[in-house]
């Protein structure tokens, strides 16, 4: 059996259609959603996706700024340039690509951003409305994972699903999202001891565990659906998943790869949440 392959590459495309007709329509109200992303030092897979985020704003109509700074800026120097952008009416989202220079505490960088323009949806504020099941901008990456699933027409209400990791920005939010679908989630991770057992009951399991090809064929019931956000560099310079898609899809129903999975929605949903920050800032709905 070969399974159906979920293109993140096409999904992304249809959502960025309804972005660029919803800023035309926005420009006419004389709004135009304005993003700022702030990269410290040069981790050359940052400087890739910055580029990819400043290329997004170019292709939708949004204004777009990039601050590049070196890798000897203080925190202090980068809570000054939040707090400039903060108070910037032409600015309605601020992403800080991470990960940050070690001598940069994360925490105190994302608390210092605009809970209103807070687009990565990590703000404490913003997750605990998550929480709640509160209106918040929702972190892009666990956001365009529960998008692909709704718009390749997949049921997750009443559902079993399975989450493998329990990260902040991925394996937390997506259950949590997935609970809104109703569907009933199971979190594993790490230390769950009978991992296999759980994720073979499971209709949808979603893998963010962060090791290479972690899950095989024989974590999967057959048919179940398969959403990888894994994405690990090997030694050969090869991008790899947590799922080991030839196996797996020897048996599963639909399944992302991985790259043109979930990887392309997470700037697409990025976008989505300044547009919504944009009208939000501007009282318009
Ligand atoms: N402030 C943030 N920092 C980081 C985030 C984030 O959501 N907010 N996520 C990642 C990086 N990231 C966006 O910033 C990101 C990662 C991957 C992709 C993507 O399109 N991946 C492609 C493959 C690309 C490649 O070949 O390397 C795919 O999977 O098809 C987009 C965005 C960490 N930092």
């Amino acid at each position: 059996m070969t399974a159906t392959i979920i293109s993140g590459k096409q999904v992304s495309e249809e959502i960025r259609s309804q972005i660029r007709i919803e800023v035309e329509e926005l420009k006419g109200k004389g709004v135009q959603p304005g993003l700022a992303v702030v990269l410290v030092g040069e981790d050359p897979a940052s400087q890739v996706y910055v580029r990819n985020k400043e290329k997004a704003c170019v292709d939708l109509g949004f204004y777009s700024e990039v601050h590049r700074l070196p890798a000897s800026t203080t925190q202090e120097e980068l809570l000054s340039l939040i707090e400039k952008l903060n108070g910037q009416a032409s600015i309605h989202g601020i992403l800080v690509q991470l990960p940050l220079p070690s001598h940069i505490h994360e925490k105190s960088v994302i608390d210092a951003i605009s809970v209103e323009k807070d687009v990565d949806g990590f703000h404490p504020v913003n997750v605990g409305n998550l929480v709640i099941g509160d209106d918040s901008l929702l972190p892009c990456t666990p956001a365009g994972v529960i998008e692909l699933i709704k718009r390749t027409g997949i049921e997750m209400s009443g559902k079993h699903a399975v989450v493998i990791g329990r990260s902040n920005i991925v394996g937390k939010p997506v259950s949590l999202l997935l609970q809104r679908e109703n569907a009933t989630v199971t979190m594993c991770h790490s230390r769950t001891a009978n991992m296999k057992e759980l994720t073979k009951q499971a209709d949808i399991v979603v893998v963010a565990i962060g090791r290479a090809n972690f899950v095989d064929a024989s974590f999967i019931k057959p048919g179940a659906v398969v959403i990888d956000v894994g994405m690990n560099r090997l030694e050969n310079g090869k991008l790899a998943g947590d799922v080991d898609f030839a196996s797996v899809q020897e048996v599963s129903g639909p399944i992302t790869p991985v790259p043109g999975g979930v990887g392309p929605m997470t700037i697409t949903m990025l976008m989505k949440n300044t547009l919504i920050a944009a009208k939000r800032l501007n009282g318009l709905k």
